[in-house]
Parts: structure tokens; sequence; C-alpha cells
């Protein structure tokens, strides 16, 4: 052996927990005294592992304290696992600007008082004038801007962000508790199946372990497909979950590793590593081959009509060797009659709840859209931060990471990343109580779905019964804390309990209880994350939210127009629902234990939907009166036209600063705007108007889960940054329309105003429309320029400028 060889000997490979340690990368090297010290593995929850390697003869004695400072012991729950950081700079602009554009509404709204009063006392004959009409309207309109402004301020009032040290938790595995993951599938179409599977995998691939951790795949489409895929992922798992473990490998999905190709880990034997690696990609590729092939033998059939089929996935080769260090995993297909009430997803985590109950009840819930992969397999121990932490977790119920997405575009134009939502309001909702459910990527506690009857101290059998409904058994696993670890699934399901567990997920079941009122997911609004979310902390409980700098969740963004409007009306159906029910936040918020700023922000969110209504007047008003020569804003030349260019100067550069506080470019204050505009005329208009529908019984409730398979057509548009304007007719007609009547009505304007000399008095109207049309130029471009593939169909173009025009003209026919 040379002496370069004896060089590059690893004289020490230390596995060590140094603060700071953390943020080495994997790879770094750094030459401390003749030795070059390389981390191999790093992550948050395993100790760091340090190679030392020789880099220098002539210091014969190079060596380096690497023991750790002797420190207190791990497991000291003194240090509170987590810190939440006031963010004191946002704080304060925030805080500002609610003074200084509370102030100036306060003036809009005196001026457009004395104005109104001004106009209607020069009017000799004393009936009320017609020109009165449109200053009214533009005044409700900016009324009702400020009503949802001041709602939004509860978000502003106090951001905070978290941190997190998982090394503090306890070190034993014992000490842990159990997790069970719930992911949701209903359509295998909609939803291709291996992908579901994978995210499947990427759940029982968690930093955690595996007898403590279980996996429940809920399939509303009783699809073969889905279960078969399901067995061929739990085969691949097998070898994949070793192979992660063993190299420390972070994106944990099959298909985003073998598709991004991104991560190398730097290990010992790098050769070991490209083998295995290689090994495991072939393994990978035959189980996608035996998916697509049986995808294209089986006809793939999803139906409302199916028996409750609930099946433990186990060694299908009967080896059974290394079972132990794979998570349980469990198919549940819930029963499905066409006749009765299924209530969606809501419905489907209920049966999750009960089922899981029987077989492993663990007292805290991992819930996943199956659109969604874990990102970082240490997100459970990152949420045990807060659920083991003594001081908060008696009243947290649930423990909220943001929606990111994997395939989200560099310029967004449908802003599918829900930046407001994510970046901004949640983590004001956060400084409060913590935010509302967010559908998927939360960890919570069991005990807070179950109610409270079971915790009464009276408790009587009768009256659980009523609450829970007849299974004895289920009411057995409220009582009783965690299974033993050692619960054997499959004897279960082989024995007596396989009746049982399809008892529990029957449409019977539910049957004169109290699942989804009182118990569980509740049933009555389609969004059912926010009314679960809303309901809870009505109840006292409150959450937490988790922003870390590695995404924990990754999930598919809708990434056509008309994909993200269906979704848009399903959530304003849903939100637009409660609003208008004795549920409303704004009274039964203040009414049960929420505090005014917590139900603020829960009532902004499910009012913001009337958008709509100032949306649709401001997009046609000023436009009308300009034609007919009525000034509806001051003359430029007044002090008051301060007012109305402060107030728009100040909410923009308030979003802007947002947007680049959440590193984004201003084009993106452009997109969401944009977005937003073509939302109010379209899906909340008719979101809204679907959920008064239901109300009255015109219309049933439905939930069109949004299409994840992968379309490559309106992918390249979207990357592009360009508009699919290929979307329903009832979509596509009210955005042209406002945009011809818009563009005409500019038009017409401007060269009225020239002839006429009175730009001091149309000043601020013509920046209305200026501001409007240049907003949405894509669609201009869409309906005139663009040729391919996604531009506004032509029959569209015209039966949109005809109405344009009727609206139009209509302008000359009433009189005034
Ligand atoms: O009858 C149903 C309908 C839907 N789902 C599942 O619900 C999930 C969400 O559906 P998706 O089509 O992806 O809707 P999104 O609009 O993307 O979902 C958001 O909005 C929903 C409420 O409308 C929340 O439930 C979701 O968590 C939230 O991510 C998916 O896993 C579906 O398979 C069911 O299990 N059963
Ligand atoms: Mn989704």
């Amino acid at each position: 052996m040379g002496e370069a060889d004896q060089l590059a000997q690893p004289i020490v490979q230390w596995a060590i927990k140094e603060p700071g340690l953390e943020d080495w990368p994997i790879g770094r090297e750094k030459v401390i005294s003749g030795l070059s010290l390389a981390v191999i593995t790093n992550i948050t929850t395993i100790p760091t592992i340090i190679k030392a390697t020789k880099t220098s003869q002539k210091n014969p004695n190079a060596h380096i304290e690497l023991k750790p400072k002797t420190k207190k012991p791990m497991e000291n729950l003194s240090l509170p696992p987590h810190v939440c950081h006031v963010e004191k700079s946002t704080l304060i602009i925030n805080r500002l600007h609610i003074f200084l554009h509370g102030f100036a509404l306060l003036a809009l709204i005196y001026y457009r008082f004395t104005n109104l009063y001004f106009l209607y006392s020069v009017n000799t004959n004393k009936k009320i004038p017609t020109i009165l009409f449109p200053h009214i309207l533009v005044f409700a309109s900016e009324l009702i801007l400020s009503f949802f402004w001041v709602l939004d301020q509860s978000f502003q009032w106090r951001p905070v962000s978290r941190t997190i040290y998982p090394e503090r938790l306890p070190k034993d595995d014992n000490k842990i508790p159990s997790i069970d993951v719930f992911i949701c599938t209903s359509d295998p179409i909609k939803e291709p199946s291996f992908e579901v599977v994978n995210n499947v995998i990427s759940a029982m691939a968690l930093d955690y372990p595996s007898k403590k951790l279980h996996v429940y795949l809920s399939d509303d489409g009783g699809s073969s497909l889905t279960l078969f895929a399901l067995k061929e992922a739990w085969n691949f798992a097998r070898l994949w979950l070793p192979f992660c473990r063993k190299f420390g490998i972070k994106n944990r999905c099959p298909k985003a590793y073998f598709g991004h190709n991104e991560e190398i880990p730097s290990v010992f034997n790098l050769d070991e590593f490209l083998n295995e690696k290689e090994e495991v990609q072939k393994q990978y590729e035959v189980f996608e081959k035996r998916v697509q092939k049986h995808k294209e033998e089986a006809s793939v059939i999803t139906s409302n009509n199916h028996p409750p089929k609930i099946e433990v996935i186990k060694d299908a080769i009967g080896d059974g060797a290394d079972m132990k260090d794979i998570p349980l995993v469990v198919y549940v297909s819930r029963e499905k009659r066409p006749s009765h009430p299924h209530n969606f997803k809501a419905g489907a985590l209920n049966i999750l709840l009960r089922v899981s109950g029987i077989i492993s009840n663990s007292p805290y819930i991992l819930v996943l859209d199956c659109d969604f992969y874990c990102n970082d397999p240490t997100s459970a121990r990152q949420a045990m931060c807060f659920h083991l932490d003594k001081n908060i977790s008696p009243k947290l119920a649930y423990v909220q990471f943001p929606q990111k997405f994997h395939n989200l575009s560099h310029n967004d134009i449908y802003d599918s990343e829900l930046r407001p939502f994510f970046k901004v309001r949640w983590r004001g909702f956060d400084g409060l109580k913590g935010p509302v459910i967010s559908g998927t990527c939360f960890y919570i506690k069991r005990k807070a779905l179950y109610g409270t009857s079971f915790q009464n101290n009276d408790v009587d059998l009768l009256g659980l019964r009523k609450t829970y409904g007849l299974s004895d058994e289920f009411i057995k696993s409220l009582l009783s804390q965690t299974k033993p670890d050692d619960v054997n699934a499959e004897e279960m399901i082989i024995s007596s309990t396989s009746s049982l567990l399809e008892i529990l997920a029957s449409c019977d079941y539910e049957k004169d209880s109290l699942w989804g009122l009182q118990v569980g997911f509740r049933y009555f609004s389609v969004v059912e994350d926010y009314f679960t979310g809303f309901i809870l902390q009505c109840e006292g409980w409150s959450s937490v939210y988790l922003d870390p700098a590695r995404p924990a969740f990754l999930g598919s963004a809708t990434i056509s127009l008309g994909e993200t409007l269906v979704q848009s009306t399903r959530w304003v159906t849903g939100l637009v629902g409660v609003a208008l029910s004795k549920y409303s936040p704004l009274f039964y918020g203040p009414s049960s234990r929420m505090s005014i700023l917590q139900s603020m922000c829960f009532a902004y969110l499910a009012y913001f939907p009337f958008y709509f209504l100032p949306y649709w007047c401001l997009a046609t008003i000023p436009q009308l009166s300009l034609l007919r020569g009525i000034p509806l804003y001051p003359k430029v030349s007044s002090a008051f036209s301060s007012v109305f260019i402060f107030l728009f100067l100040s909410s923009s550069l308030k979003e802007i600063q947002e947007v680049s506080y959440s590193r984004h470019s201003i084009w993106t204050w452009v997109y969401e705007k944009r977005i937003w505009m073509i939302k109010s005329i379209t899906s909340h208009f008719y979101g809204t108007l679907n959920s008064v529908l239901e109300k009255i019984g015109l219309a049933e409730a439905s939930f069109l889960p949004t299409n994840k398979a992968n379309d490559d057509e309106q992918n390249r548009l979207y990357q592009m940054g360009k508009f699919d304007f290929q979307v329903s007719r009832m979509f596509i007609i009210p955005i042209c329309t406002l945009v011809i009547l818009n563009s005409v009505s500019l038009i017409i304007g401007v060269a009225k105003i020239f002839l006429n000399r009175n730009y001091d008095e149309f000043f601020l109207q013509i920046f209305v429309l200026i501001f409007m049309v240049g907003m949405q130029y894509p669609v201009i471009e869409g309906m005139i320029t663009r040729k391919e593939k996604g531009c506004v169909p032509w029959s569209d173009t015209v039966q949109s400028a005809a109405l344009a025009m009727i609206i139009l003209s209509l302008e000359f026919i009433i009189p005034m």
C-alpha cells in the first residue's frame, strides 16, 4: 500500500451530535490540524457521522477532539423542543400599514358621504336622481372591500415563525407515540394508482420506528387496480425502505427520487451505493411495469356501488423475513351505495378513524391527500416537538404543515402555490391560536376528533352508543390507550375482527350516531378541512403551523385554468355554505370560546368569495358611467383624489412587500392579482350561487376531485406561463365579456375626454379602466393574437363580444 493510500484511510468514523453540525451539508469537508473531516450522514434525528482522514504526514500526532461536549442529558425536557418567534419587523410594518390605510379608508368614507349628500341636495326636485345610482354602487363596493380589508388585518396582527429541536425528544423509541397515516384516494383515472402508491411508500418510509407507524389507504373508487398497485408497492418497499435507511436518502418517494435523480449521499463506499441503487432502480422499473400492465389488462372501473373491503397488505412471497421493519399497511374501501350519501372525503376519513381505532389505535394521525408525498422523512418527529411538549399538548389538536407543490412552474400564473395563504396568512393565524386545518399535511390528535363524550366521568354505554354507533369494540378502543405494540393485525383480520371491520366501514354504521356531527371530520361542508378545524378551535383546541425550510410534503398543484376554477368553485361553495349558516364565524366564533381576532381570520376565509360583488361592480359601473360622462371619482386637482391614490398605492405596495418577503418577483404580484380577478368574476360567483341553491334545495352537494394525471399539452402551456383558455363556456364567456367591455369603454372614453378636454374629472376613472385592461392583457392576447392550442375558441370570442355590445347598447337605451 502506497503512502497516499495510507493517508486516505479513514482513521476514525465518529458519530456525534453537536449543535451547528446539523447545518453542515452532506459531503462538506473541513481540514482541521491535519485531519480532513467529512460529513457522511446528517439527518437531524440521528447523530451526525463524521469521517476523519489524515491529510498531513508532517503532523503525525494529528488528532481532534470530536467528543461531544458533556451536555445535559438529551431527554432534558426542561428545554422545550420548539421555540416561537414573533416576526418583529413584519409586525411593525403591518401595524403601521393598518393605521395609515385604515385612516385613509375613513377619509374615503367621509368623502363618499359628503359627495352623495351634495349630489342629492343640488337636485332641486328632491326625488332621488338616477345619477346617484352609479355612485351608490361604487360606494357599496368600496364598503365591502373595506370590510374584507378589516377582516384580513387579523392575519397581519401577530405573525410568528417556529424553530424546532427534534434532538430534544426522547431518545428511547418506546417513549414516542405511534402514528396512523391516512391517505385518501377516490378515482384511479384522475388519480393514477401508481402515483398514489408511490406516495404511500413515502409515508411508509417516514423516519419513525416501523412498529409505531401504520399506513391506511382509503380507496373510495373501490378499484382493483389500486389494491393491486398497493400490494406491488408493499413488495417494492421491502427493498426501498432498507435502502433509504442505509444511505440516509431524504426524498423517499421512489417516483420523485428516480425522476429527479438529485440526491447522491456522501457515503463510505460510493460503489456500494451505486450498485445497490442500480438494483433498487431495476426493481422499481419492474414494479412500475407490473402496475401499468395490470392497468392495461384489467379495465379500470370505479364504482359508487360496492361492499366494504378491508385488507392488510402482507407478504405475498411468504418469506416474512423482514416484516417487522415494514410498517403495517391496510387497504380500506368503504361500502358505497348510490342511495346513500357518502360525505366525500370527510366520510372516508371517519371510516379510517374507526377501522384504525380497532387495528392500531394510534394517538396521532397524519392525514394526506393521495397527491401528496412525504418529502422529508423527519416530519413526524418535527410534529412531535409540539405534540410531546407538555406545556402545550393538552390543548393542541394538530400541527399543520403548508401545502407545497412539486409541479409549480417558475411563473405559476394560476397562483396554484396559494402563496398569500401559506406564506402570509397562516403565519398570522399561528400568532393567534393556530391555523385552520388545510386538508392535508397535518398531524392531528385522535382524541381531538372524538369530541368530549367519552371523557366525561359518568360514561354510560348507552350514551356512548348514541354518539359513536353500536360497536362496543370500537367504544372499548376509545377508552383504552393505544394497543400493545405487538398487535398482530393480520391475525385480527382473519379472525372474527374482519366482520367487525366491515360493519364499521358500512353505510349504515353511522345511522343515528353523531359521526360527522359532533364526532370525527364534520360533514356540514365540502370543505371538511376548514369546517372541522373551525369547530375544533371553537371547542377550545389550538393548532400550530410549521413551515420548515425543506418542504415536509409535496403535492400536485392544478396547472390549468379549468381545473383551478373548478377547484375554486368547490372551495367557495363549501366556504360560503358555512358563511351563510348558523356557523358563520362572525357570530358562532365569538359566541363560543374563540377570540375576536381568531374569529375574524375564520370569517375572512368564509366571506372572501363575496369579493365577486365589488368586482362585478367595479368592472362595469365606472366603465358605463365613463361613456355616459358621469365622473365617479374626485378631480385629480382636488385634495380627495390623493386619498384614492394613497389607498391604491398603499394596498399594492403592501402586497408587493409581502411578495418580496416570500422571495418572489413583482410578477408574482401581477399573476396573483390577475387570477384573483378571474376567480372573482367566475368561481367566486358560481360557488356562491351554488351554495345558495344548495341551501334552498335546488342543487346537491358534490365533490369533483381535481385531475392529477399528467397532461403534456397543459403542462407545456403552464410551464411557458401561457393561459390555457380551453375551459367551460360558463367560465370563459364572463371573463372575455368584461375584458371586451373594458377595452371598448377605454377607447371610446379616452376619445371623448380628448374631445371635451375634461381630464381633471375623469383621470382616476380612466386609470381604473387601464388597470383592468392591463391586468387582463393575456385574455386579449388569447382572443386576438394567439392561434395555438389554449387560445380562446373563436366562437366564445364572438359570443362574448355580442354580449358586451348588448350591455354597452343598454347604456344608450336606458334614459337618465
Ligand atoms: O369522495 C371523495 C372525494 C375526494 N376524496 C379525496 O380527497 C382528496 C382531495 O381531493 P382533491 O381532488 O385533490 O382536491 P383539492 O381541491 O386538491 O383538495 C383540497 O381541498 C379539499 C376540500 O375541498 C381538501 O379535502 C383537501 O385536503 C385539499 O387539499 C383526494 O385525495 C381525493 O382522493 C375522497 O377520498 N373521497
Ligand atoms: Mn389535491
